[in-house]
Order: C-alpha cells, then structure tokens, then sequence
C-alpha cells in the first residue's frame, strides 16, 4: 500500500504473511530486514515471494522511500505456548518449528473494531471466522488472539482456494515414497487441493456456489463442516464463546455459508436471524440467540496505514 505525503509519495507499508521467531511488530525495511524475510520463504512460498516482490520493486525505483513490513504473524505472537506448539523435539522448536498463526492484521482489525463497537464481546470470548482464498479462525480472549487454526505455514487448518488444510503428515510421506518430489507435493498442497482440489472445478467459492454441478455440493458441505470442527476446538480453547463474527471475501458477502456453519454450531447455543443473514446484516443472530453472531468488513490495509504511520513517526522521533 502506498501512502502519499504532501509532496507526492511519502511511505509504502506491506503486509508481509510471515514474519517468523524474530519479526513479531512492524518494522522498517532495511536490506538486513529483507535478508531475513527471504530465508522466510520456505515457511511460506505461496504468499514470501508475492510479498517481497513489490518491496524490491519499490526499493530499486526510488530507495529513499520509507517502506515499513506488516506481519500477519505479529497478532498471534503471544499466544499460550500449548497454542504455539508443535510436538516435535525441542531443538526443532527452538529452531522455529512451532505454530505462528495468519491473518493476524485481519484479526486485528476486527478485534479494534469490536473493542468500539462491541466493548462487552471485546472483554469477552469470541471466535473471528475469516473466510477469504486463505481461511482461518482465531480464539479471541479479551481483545487477544489464543489460538487459531493456521500453524507454521498458510497450510493448515481449514479448506481454503487453493491450499490443502489440514492433512495428516502420513500422507506426505506416502506421496514421497511413491516417488515424487518435493516440488511436486508443495504444488500439490499449494496450489492444486481444497476447494479446487475437491471440486475439481475452482477454487473461488462464488463459482462453486453458483454451478449447478453435484461436486459443488460435496465441497460446500465440507467446507462448512470443516469450519464447525474446527471451531470446537477453538470454543474449548477459549472455555467457551460469547459471540462469533464472519468477515473477509467469502464470509463478508455469502449468506449461503454463514447459514450452513451456523446451523452445524446450533448446539453452542447459536440461533440465526435468516433475513439478517440474507441481508448481510452487522448482526444476523436472532434475539434469543445465545451467542451474538457478527459480520464485519476486515481492513487489512487500514491496519497496515495505521501501522505504517506509527513505525515512521517513531522513527522520525529517534532520527531528530
Ligand atoms: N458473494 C460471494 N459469495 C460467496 N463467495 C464470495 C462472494 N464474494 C467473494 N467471495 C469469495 O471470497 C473469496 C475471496 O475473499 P477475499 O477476502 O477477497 O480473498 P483474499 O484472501 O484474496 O483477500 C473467494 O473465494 C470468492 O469467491
Ligand atoms: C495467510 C493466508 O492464507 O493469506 P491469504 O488469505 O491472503 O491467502
Ligand atoms: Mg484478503
């Protein structure tokens, strides 16, 4: 995102998926600060690359302008260890091998506006289900993520456009056996599985909504199926859920899904309002709903704005 001073450009501010052990707040971009997000790739080679891309770009048109990293990993850094572990011995941790969380400046956003808007379920236990090509849900306690179900990379938890999700490890290595290669399973997990995978159609969820093919149905089932799983997990992380809030592409503007979700969470005390929800309503839980249930536009880059003007006037003020 750029952002414009009084005499022309004035800032570029990045959201920048992965921000590793070492990069848990907004920082200036240096050429040491992007050293290190390359090696960061690996972790993440769907989003790393795209991501650094424009940094580089900008850097070799005009290397005076002040370009600040965003990190969507930054939100989860203080999550409860047993949310950030993966069981795996502890040099592998210690060398990064742990769960890091997305989604963070979505997250983010949504828990600022809850805190304005909401201040009782912004005190309280909320899930956040962001629902865009990447999908992920987070357990807010009090304002802070504790938990949520992406890990090391954009892989995990829930079915997404194109990345697999949650996927036993044994199947990778039974993949290797049979002889293919790691680039041909990062492909395969990257790029070729989940809603485009399963349908064998596409991955956007707005054609699969609207196809009239009999696989479309399979793979919306499951993908509402997978965000009530895994929204157990999160409801017990957080000893249980005073409200639930959709935003991002597909839970912003899909009734359809919000609808299917809720009905599969109506044993947590959830009750929708259907005309609320056929409209896009901020609230679109019924009144004797036992959990408030939310919709809110995510602005990742009002995040990122916000971000970017703090990290240069602290740098302003340092270098006066
Ligand atoms: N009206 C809609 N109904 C269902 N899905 C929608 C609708 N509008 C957008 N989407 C879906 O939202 C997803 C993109 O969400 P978005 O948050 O914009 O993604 P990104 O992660 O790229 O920012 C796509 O799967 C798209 O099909
Ligand atoms: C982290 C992630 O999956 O991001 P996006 O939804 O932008 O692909
Ligand atoms: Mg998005």
């Amino acid at each position: 995102m750029i952002m414009l001073g009084r005499d022309g450009l004035g800032s570029a501010g990045h959201r920048i998926v992965h921000g590793g052990m070492d990069h848990v707040e907004p920082a200036l971009i240096t050429y040491d600060l992007l050293d290190s997000l390359d090696g960061l790739t690996p972790h993440d080679p769907l989003h790393m690359q795209h991501n650094l891309a424009p940094v580089r770009a900008i850097l070799k048109a005009r290397p005076d302008l002040p370009q600040v990293a965003c990190f969507d990993t930054a939100f989860h850094h203080d999550m409860p260890v047993e949310a950030q572990t993966v069981p795996v011995p502890r040099a592998l941790r210690d060398a990064g091998v742990r769960r890091y969380g997305f989604h963070g400046l979505s997250y983010e956003y949504i828990a600022n506006r809850l805190a304005r808007d909401a201040p009782d379920l912004a005190r309280g236990r909320a899930i956040i289900a962001h629902l865009g090509a990447g999908a992920s849900l987070c357990a807010l306690s009090g304002g802070a993520s504790i938990a949520t179900t992406i890990g090391f990379s954009t892989l995990d938890g829930l079915l997404m456009a194109t990345p697999c999700g949650d996927i036993d490890p044994g199947a990778l290595l039974y993949l290797a056996r049979q002889g293919r290669s790691v680039a041909e399973i990062e492909d395969l997990l990257y790029h070729q599985s989940e809603l485009l995978g399963v349908s064998g159609i596409s991955g956007d969820l707005r054609l699969l909504l609207a196809s009239d093919d009999a696989r479309t149905v399979e793979v919306i089932s499951l993908f509402s199926y997978r965000i009530a799983v895994e929204a157990g997990g999160m409801a017990s992380a957080l000893g249980g859920i005073d409200g639930f809030v959709f935003t991002a592409g597909i839970g912003e503007r899909s009734a359809v899904i919000r609808a299917a979700v809720c009905e599969r969470l109506a044993w947590l005390g959830i009750a929708l309002d259907d005309a609320a929800n056929a409209a896009n309503a901020r609230q679109i839980s019924a009144t004797d709903s036992k959990i408030k249930v939310l919709v809110y536009r995510t602005d990742e880059e009002a995040m990122i704005a916000q971000h970017t003007r703090a990290v240069l006037s602290r740098h302003l003020a340092v270098n006066r």
